[in-house]
């Protein structure tokens, strides 16, 4: 790996949130900055309760239903509170790795009944362009080489384990179903293969 692929620590601070108290540590790679809130003692060995969660601004911070990642990300949260122990890797892919201005393209798009998948290809992008590469550095700045992981999609657990991490459980995450994101989220189901 080259020093410019590397992921670096920038910096951390106590972040009291709605769930508890977590830490904020901030990375950057490639110039884009990511975040992971922890809360607890890792301890080194010990599977690590976990979310990956990619940005999703309308979802997170404007409380849209056109998708499911604020519950999703409350939820998470919530359960690394109730464990006292986890961490949330907030990673700045909006947009599944497309940005937000391309984004809300896809919405329009949708809008006029493409699904998900169909809309980011009519766009001229992969239905989903995310990468994981980032991840390897920060778990292991963390101490973390084994996590249970929050998620219904494939792909992050096989992304996530190619970078060394052992997914040693799978945990599923289904809530904020809602009328407005029914299609949305059997798209993932049918296109994305996104699991149960
Ligand atoms: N391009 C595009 N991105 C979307 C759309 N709806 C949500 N997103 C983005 O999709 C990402 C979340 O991906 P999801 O497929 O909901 O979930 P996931 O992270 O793959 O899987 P889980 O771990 O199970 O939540 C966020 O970056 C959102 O901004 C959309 O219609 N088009
Ligand atoms: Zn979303």
């Amino acid at each position: 790996m080259k020093a410019s692929d590397s992921t670096r620590f920038i910096t951390q601070a106590k972040l009291p949130t709605a769930f508890g108290e977590f830490v904020i540590h901030v990375f950057e790679h490639h110039g884009q900055e990511h975040l992971v809130l922890t809360q607890g003692d890792f301890i080194g060995g010990e599977p690590i309760l976990t979310r990956v969660h990619s940005e999703c601004l309308t979802g997170d911070g404007l409380f849209s239903l056109r998708c499911d990642c604020g519950p999703q990300l409350a939820y998470a949260m919530e359960q690394i509170a109730h464990e006292g122990v986890g961490m949330v890797v907030y990673l700045r892919q909006e947009g599944r790795g497309i940005g937000l201005t391309e984004k809300i393209k896809a919405y329009q798009l949708q809008d006029q009944g493409l699904d998900t998948f169909d809309a980011n290809v009519q766009l001229g992008h992969l239905p989903d362009g995310r990468s994981y590469d980032m991840l390897a550095d920060v778990f292991k700045h963390l101490n973390v080489s084994k996590v249970k992981l929050m998620t219904n999609n494939p792909d992050k657990i096989r992304s996530i384990e190619s970078q060394g991490v052992q997914v040693v459980d799978r945990l599923p995450i289904k809530v904020g179903h809602n009328t407005h994101n029914k299609a949305y989220l059997k798209t993932k189901k049918d296109r994305f293969l996104h699991l149960d």
